[in-house]
C-alpha cells in the first residue's frame, strides 16, 4: 500500500460534499502530482478546509472517490487510516497545532519517535530542521513564549523531520507577516522539491502565485 513512504498522485473522481440539502462542491476531478504545489482558492465558505479535511481523512465526502496511488482514501479501514496518517500525511494549520507547554525540541521529538529516529541521529535531524527554519540552537525554548511566525516555523520544522509525502496546509500563512510567509512558502517548496505533493488552502494571492497549480474550489459549487 502507499503508506510505505513512496510518492503517489492524489486524484479525485466526481468528488462531492453536501451538508444536508446544501451541496458544497460536486463533480470535482483533480489530479495532484507529487513534487508540485497546488493552491486551493475560493471565497470563505467555499469548502477549501473541508476538501483538505477529506484528503486528511478527517471528514468523509458524500460522493465520489479520493485516490492516492492504488487506494481509495474514502474506504480505508481503521488500521490503514492510522498508518496513512502516521506515515504519509503532514498537516500545517493557521494555528500551528503545537504542544504549547512543551519546548521546541519536545515538539520535534514527537515526529522523530514516529519515524523511530533516536539518540545522536535524532539530535542531528532536529538540529538540521531547526537550522533550515531559522531557529538553530533554540531547542529548549517553550513554544508558548514564541511569536506566531516562530511557532509556524516550529510546525514546519516538525514537518521537515517527519518528511510526509502528502502535505496539507490550511491557510498556513493567514496570521503571518510577509517575511514569515515567504519562509513558510520556501520550506513548502523544498518539501515539494523533495517529492511531496503539497496542497495549500489560501486567501493570499502571493502564496497562490508561488504554486504550480491553482484549483478554484468555488468553480465546483452546487
Ligand atoms: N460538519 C459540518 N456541518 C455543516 N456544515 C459544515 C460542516 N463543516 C463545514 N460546514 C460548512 O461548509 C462550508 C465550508 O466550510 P470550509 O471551512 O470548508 O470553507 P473554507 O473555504 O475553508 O472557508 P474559509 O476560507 O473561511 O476558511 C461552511 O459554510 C461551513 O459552515
Amino acid at each position: 500500500m502507499t503508506t510505505d513512504g513512496g510518492t503517489a498522485v492524489l486524484e479525485t473522481r466526481t468528488l462531492e460534499m453536501a451538508f444536508g440539502e446544501r451541496k458544497l462542491w460536486s463533480g470535482l476531478d483533480l489530479h495532484l502530482k507529487p513534487a508540485r504545489m497546488t493552491a486551493l482558492t475560493g471565497p470563505s465558505g467555499s469548502g477549501k478546509s473541508t476538501l483538505l479535511n477529506c484528503f486528511g481523512l478527517l471528514e468523509k465526502p458524500t460522493g465520489g472517490e479520493i485516490r492516492y496511488g492504488d487506494r481509495d482514501l474514502t474506504r480505508l479501514g481503521p488500521g490503514v487510516t492510522r498508518r496513512f496518517r502516521r506515515d504519509v500525511l503532514g498537516y500545517l494549520f493557521q494555528n500551528y497545532a503545537l504542544v504549547e507547554n512543551a519546548t521546541i525540541a519536545q515538539n520535534l521529538d514527537v515526529a522523530l519517535r514516529v519515524r523511530r529516529v533516536r539518540g545522536g541521529k535524532a539530535r542531528s535531524v532536529a538540529a538540521d530542521a531547526l537550522e533550515r527554519v531559522g531557529l538553530a540552537g533554540r531547542d529548549d525554548e517553550r513554544v508558548s513564549r514564541l511569536s506566531g511566525g516562530e511557532q509556524q516555523r516550529v510546525a514546519l520544522a516538525r514537518l521537515l523531520v517527519k518528511r510526509p509525502k502528502l502535505v496539507l496546509a490550511d491557510e498556513p500563512t493567514g496570521a503571518l507577516d510577509h517575511g514569515n510567509t515567504e519562509t513558510v512558502v520556501r520550506l513548502l517548496r523544498e518539501m515539494a522539491d523533495d517529492g511531496a505533493c503539497v496542497v495549500i488552502a489560501t486567501h493570499d494571492d502571493w502564496v497562490r502565485d508561488q504554486c504550480d497549480e491553482v484549483v478554484a474550489v468555488d468553480a465546483y459549487t452546487g
